[in-house]
């Protein structure tokens, strides 16, 4: 390949893979196969700058703005970062600073590279006008209605000082538990304030990355599994897919967060950018407590090496450092190439690896069947914990990686909390290797695995006699979201089962002290060998069947997200009641009822026809409404209040002054109109607020739909 060909080749790859990383949240290949892609592409590039193709990535910020939003121009632009992976990078970094500043002395603020979403946050007169998105640095998506979404993100900022919490002080002994089990205690650098912090100015924005907590993805994660969902991939890509979400209800669903680590305003009320950290902290933003100032590039290098574990102990994900010249004077005087900053900088750690051997693959079945390979491995320290196992997705993730049983196999720790094999060391190979042959059967109950079409995971079929898929589903019915009797987890249920006590979460509903008391079972814990003894005593018994009596009073939508029905979760139920009020009319509605649900889908209409047509899902129903179980919710009654919308049907895109979503929704049914779930022909209304979504707009004019807007809505429903 001549080296023009390749910088043809290596453009439209990088740029591609950025569309996917932008636009749909997708990571093709792995951030460190990127970097050096682009690395490459630079050196190439200086090499031959006649071959440089105009749309190159090196000289752009990777994003660009959707029409799902409006678009709105950033007041500075919003840059990218410089990044490196070498030390020696990182001296050549400081020689640039040193050299453009003549030798004058500077300081350095490092920070954690925190792994989510770049967020501009504009606030006039200490309230939050606007929330956007990076875009392409000069325009972005306003993404205002989720920015308000997050909570740590102030509507109003007053100048009061807020006084300085533990960390900031300095102080020793802040808990931070990002990993399940373990709580590792971290000292942060004294952030006391030198100099008094100002009041904030009438106009000023701040910057900072939008993220879903570790224990939010995975939460997340827990319940999509839970009823049939496929999982994230990532947490960065989930934040990513987050913000780009229209309805700001779902967003708030997912508690995303912000940490803050940029402040601009045309007012110059600060020196340094160590002050504007100070500061932004005691106006109420979130500013994480791990930066620290470093007077030399050594002092760079050991916060670089401090955080190189420890930052698996925080919250979120994080993949490097942030390095950026502290005075405000000096950072001007860098200032700044088309892509990023000059006085910036960012360390990316390589993904902490380490290599070891796989000994077996354990084939877990889920709730809804899925069967899911876990690597089972010599168990080998990587970033201060033990990994014994590690994630292989499924069958197709085994065969990528073409990995042998008793190979050797390189771990990977990411920002997920499980580790994953990333590679096999082929030079490590020995006779003992084996392939690993796919169970076409189930582990568990020996019924066939099926693989349905486009879907990635084998299934086991036999949800009723399959022995993981009973034990699962007694788990999501008693699950506190569901029925709340989670005094009987810890293995009592396997008991239950293994004595034949219950065959179905409803059989639970029948049980008597006699049968319960005096069970016993000694449980032996494979990791540590320790055996624990569980046995149903007295006062055991007694909160059992106490909370088992005390879930016949919970809520009809708990009763129908316990059934287990696969994609109802949560909400979905929630949407259900609200709409058809009863067990019975669920039971009784069509598929195209079920549609006419706000939200729900033909997957979800199809999936709740399907099972209560299942005679054996339909006798549970009975046996729990003869338990005495609620089978009957408050049916979300819209008083009429006219019949002036009679007829019409509407669709609405943006934020109103008068109402909120669901009020506006209100008034539509409350008036006779009917709601529509998108834009077609047979939409007479599109009711367009502020920030309205240009798509909708643009489908709506070419179908000739009649906008109207707030104001002629109202008018509408005086006739
Ligand atoms: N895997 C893929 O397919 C793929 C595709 C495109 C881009 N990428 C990744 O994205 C990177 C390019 O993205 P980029 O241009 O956003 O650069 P970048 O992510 O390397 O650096 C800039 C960004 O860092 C973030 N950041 C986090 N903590 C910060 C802090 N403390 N201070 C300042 N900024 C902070 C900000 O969002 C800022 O916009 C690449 O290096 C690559 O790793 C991956
Ligand atoms: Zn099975």
């Amino acid at each position: 390949m001549t080296p023009q060909e390749r910088i043809a080749e290596l453009t439209d790859r990088l740029n591609y893979y950025t569309h996917q990383y932008y636009q749909n949240s997708i990571s093709e290949v792995d951030d460190f196969t990127f970097d050096q892609l682009l690395a490459e592409l630079a050196d190439l590039e200086t090499q031959y700058p006649e071959f440089r193709q105009p749309e190159s990535p090196t000289a752009r910020v990777g994003g660009t703005i959707s029409k799902e939003f409006a678009t709105v121009y950033h007041r500075f632009p919003m840059l990218s970062l410089g990044n490196t992976y070498s030390e020696e990078d990182l001296i050549e970094f400081d020689k640039r600073v040193q050299k453009g500043l003549n030798n004058q002395p500077y300081e350095y603020i490092c920070e954690l590279k925190f792994d989510g979403v770049a967020l501009s946050m504009t606030y006039e007169n200490g309230l939050l006008v606007q929330g956007a998105t990076r875009g392409d640095g000069v325009r972005g998506d306003d993404i205002t209605n989720n920015v308000r979404t997050i909570r740590t993100v102030p509507l109003r900022v007053v100048g009061e000082g807020r006084g300085a919490s533990s960390a900031e002080r300095g102080e020793v002994g802040t808990e931070v538990g990002g990993q399940s089990g373990s709580q590792i205690t971290i000292a942060f650098a004294d952030h006391t304030p030198q100099v008094p912090t100002p009041l904030p100015p009438a106009l000023f924005e701040v910057r900072g990355e939008g993220f879903l907590p570790l224990a939010e993805f995975n939460r997340i994660n827990k319940e999509r599994e839970d009823i049939g969902e496929p999982l994230l991939a990532n947490p960065r890509n989930a934040a990513s897919g987050t913000f780009k979400q229209q309805d700001s209800g779902a967003v708030a669903k997912r508690r995303l967060d912000c940490y803050v680590y940029s402040f601009l305003s045309d007012q110059d009320i600060f020196q340094t950018h160590e002050e504007s950290l100070i500061a932004m902290k005691q106006w109420g933003f979130n500013v994480s407590p791990t930066w620290q100032k470093c007077t030399n590039i050594q002092e760079v290098m050991q916060y670089i090496n401090q955080w190189e574990e420890k930052r698996f102990t925080l919250p979120l994900g994080t993949d490097g450092i942030v390095i950026k010249v502290n005075r405000y004077d000096q950072q001007r005087e860098l200032g700044y190439t088309a892509k990023s900053p000059r006085w910036a900088i960012s360390f990316k750690y390589k993904a902490l690896a380490a290599s070891t051997v796989l000994t077996g693959i354990r084939y877990q079945v889920g709730r809804t069947g899925s069967v899911t390979p876990v690597a089972l491995l010599t168990p080998v320290l990587l970033a201060g914990t033990t990994v014994k196992r590690a994630s292989l997705h499924n069958a197709n993730e085994i065969e990528r990686l073409g990995v042998r049983l008793y190979d050797t196999v390189f771990v990977e720790k990411g920002g997920e909390i499980i580790p994953k094999i990333t590679g096999v060391d082929l030079n490590r190979r020995t006779d003992q290797s084996q392939p690993i042959v796919y169970p076409t059967t189930c582990p568990a109950c020996g019924t066939p695995l099926i693989r349905k079409e486009g879907e990635a995971n084998h299934y086991c079929p036999n949800e009723r006699g399959c022995p993981p898929q009973r034990q699962t589903r007694f788990e999501h019915f008693i699950q506190r979201r569901a029925m709340n009797i989670e005094s009987l987890g810890e293995g009592k249920i396997e008991m239950l089962i293994d004595r034949g006590l219950v065959e179905t979460p409803a059989d639970l509903y029948s049980l008597t002290s006699e049968q319960l008391l005096g069970i016993e079972k000694v449980f032996l814990d494979e990791e540590t060998g320790k055996k624990r003894i569980v046995s149903f005593r007295e006062k055991t018994v007694e909160n059992i069947l106490t909370a088992i009596e005390r879930s016949k009073a919970q809520p009809f939508q708990n009763v129908l997200f316990a059934l287990g029905i696969r994609y109802v979760g949560n909400t979905t139920a929630e949407k259900l009641v609200d709409y058809f009020g009863s067990m019975d009319a669920i039971m009784k509605a069509s598929q195209e009822e079920l549609l006419a649900v706000p939200d729900t889908g033909p997957r979800i209409a199809e999936s709740v026809v399907t099972w209560f047509a299942d005679e054996y899902n339909r006798a549970f129903v009975e046996q729990l409404r003869a338990a005495g179980l609620q089978f009957a919710g408050e049916k979300k009654v819209v008083e009429q209040e006219g019949d002036a919308l009679a007829g019409k049907t509407f669709l609405y895109t943006g934020t109103f002054a008068n109402f909120s979503r669901e009020e506006l929704e209100n008034r539509i049914e409350a008036n006779g109109g009917r709601l529509l779930s998108g834009i077609s022909k047979k939409l007479n209304y599109l009711i367009v607020g502020e920030n309205a979504g240009p798509s909708k707009i643009d489908k709506a004019q070419k179908l000739n739909v009649q906008m109207i807007g707030e104001d002629e809505f109202l008018a509408m429903l005086e006739v």
